[in-house]
Formats: C-alpha cells, structure tokens, sequence
C-alpha cells in the first residue's frame, strides 16, 4: 500500500513523497513524483530520474530547480533513493560509495548484498509498474536521466530496457564503471569476479554491441572543473563507443562547472526540454 509521507504545492502541480513496502527490496522504501498542474486532466509524459552517491529520492527535487520547467511542459518527475535502507548488512553505512546510498542501480548477486540490493528490479519494475499504474502517467512516453552514479544507472537502464524508456540523458555520468574505482569498488563486492557480469552493467561496453536503439539521440552534459572527471567519470569512453556503434550523442563540457547541483541546475531546463522533444516526437 502506497504511504503519502507529504505533499507541497508547487508551480500549480504537487510535489508529493511516498513509501511503499517494496516486494524487491523486501523494505520500505521511499520516492518522490512531482505532478504536473495538467496531470488532473490527461496522461502526462514521464521522466524517471537517477541520484548519485549519498543522495536521497529528495535530493534532486530540493535542489534541481526542475519544477517550473516540468510544470510548464506538463512532465511528470520521479525519483527514487540510491539505495535500500536499514539492511543491517554489517558495513553497509561504512562508505559513502558503497552500501547504503550506493546501490549502483543493478541487482546485486553475490551475499550478503543480493538479498535488499536489487535496484535494477526495483526501477525497471516495480517503481515503473506502481507510477502507472497509481498516477496519471503514460507508459509510452517515459524517459530517464540521472547524475554520476545516476547517470551510470540511466544510460545502462536506458540501454537495457530499451523497450521502457524511449529517452535517456545524464548529468556527469560514470561512464565506464569497469575501469574506474567507484564501479570497480562495487561491481566486484555487488557482483563478485566475473568480468563478463561487469559489462552488463557497463554504459560503454553495452553500448558497444547495440545497434542505435535511441534515434533521437542522447544528450550528456559535463562540467570540465569536475574533479571526478579523469578518474571516475570517462566520458570520452561513452564517446567512443557510441561512435563505433554509430548512436548519436550530444556530449557538451562546460568549462568551469563542476559535480555539484550548481551544475545540474544550470542544465536541468535543456535536459527536460530534450526528453519533451522526444517523448512527444511521431
Ligand atoms: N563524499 C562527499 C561527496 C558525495 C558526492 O559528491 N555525491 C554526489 C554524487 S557523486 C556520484 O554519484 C552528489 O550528488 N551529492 C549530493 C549533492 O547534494 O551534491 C559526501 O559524502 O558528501
């Protein structure tokens, strides 16, 4: 059963919270939907967003500034939280990247963390299944974006469940979690030693063996004064992979900018724009 935890006028819509017990995670967990003021009349287009590290199903709301611009071009946001919580894994609170805050949306398999830590499902799934099936949201016009690990999630979610997102954007993302620390660090403890399983979850190497499967391209946006830039980040890996590939994208640095929200609030209003574009295109 679906928990109203609150709910804000904003921008003539509603930025709501919620909990639900989850049957994937086999926790509560909490998410976040701003509605649309023109959600109360029709189905609206929906565009799912991924945090990264340390965040919560808040963060992005609190600080993206991204309600004006989602309540004039009538989208619907959800967030989720990075994470399942309260697991009583022993560590799980230790890292800031890893555990708790750090699910690295995958399903994880190897003990003790493939018992809660099933994002991939939670997402792909149940979240998606409870948004359309609660709310006034259009199933065939849904996109997802993110930020650093969220932009890890969005781009290999986006890649891996084409048949439910039909746009895909990120801010910063891990691009190649295979060959940097922070994907490293996790893909081994949520997924053990197979590097074959890695690549599964790696926005670089699916990228590599898929055929353009979003035409209208894929829009990422990257600050150079990103201190994650050279060691975590790897855009030109993406790069690359979608030219051999031959996906379109649209990676524009910023000189200056950097990881924060600062950044991604200057950005957030061509990113929905972006998705509007495209979810509505014939
Ligand atoms: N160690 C610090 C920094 C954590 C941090 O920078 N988190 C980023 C995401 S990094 C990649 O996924 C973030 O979005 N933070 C939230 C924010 O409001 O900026 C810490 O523990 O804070």
């Amino acid at each position: 059963m679906l928990q109203i935890l609150s709910e804000h006028p904003c921008f003539n819509g509603i930025q709501a919270y919620y909990r639900h017990d989850s049957r994937t995670t086999g926790l509560p967990m909490q998410f976040s939907v701003f509605h649309p003021p023109v959600e109360e009349k029709e189905l609206v287009p929906v565009l799912f967003y991924l945090a990264g590290l340390t965040c919560t199903e808040e963060t992005f709301m609190i600080k993206a500034g991204a309600q004006r611009i989602a309540a004039q071009l009538g989208i619907m946001l959800v967030t989720c939280d990075t994470s399942p919580r309260d697991t009583g894994i022993p560590g799980a609170d230790q890292d800031w990247d890893f555990g708790h805050g750090a699910g690295f949306y995958l399903d994880a398999t190897e003990a003790p963390w493939s018992k809660h830590f099933r994002m991939e499902s939670y997402v792909t799934d149940e979240l998606h299944e409870l948004i359309f099936s609660e709310f006034n949201a259009d199933a065939e016009r849904t996109g997802i974006f993110g930020h650093s690990m969220g932009g890890h999630g969005a781009l290999v979610l986006a890649l891996r469940h084409p048949d439910k997102y039909k746009s895909v954007s990120a801010f910063a993302p891990v691009t190649a979690p295979s060959h940097c620390p922070w994907g490293q660090n996790a893909f081994s403890r949520y997924l053990g030693h197979d590097g074959n399983q890695w690549l599964e979850h790696d926005a670089s190497a699916l990228m590599k063996h898929r055929q353009t499967p979003f035409p209208h391209g894929i829009l990422i946006d990257q600050g150079l004064g990103d201190t994650f830039l050279h060691e975590q980040l790897l855009p030109e890996q993406f790069e690359q992979a979608c030219s051999a590939a031959g996906q379109p994208l649209t990676l524009r640095r910023h000189e200056g900018y950097d990881h924060g929200y600062y950044f991604i609030s200057t950005f957030v209003e061509d990113h929905l724009a972006f998705h509007h574009r495209v979810l509505n295109a014939a």
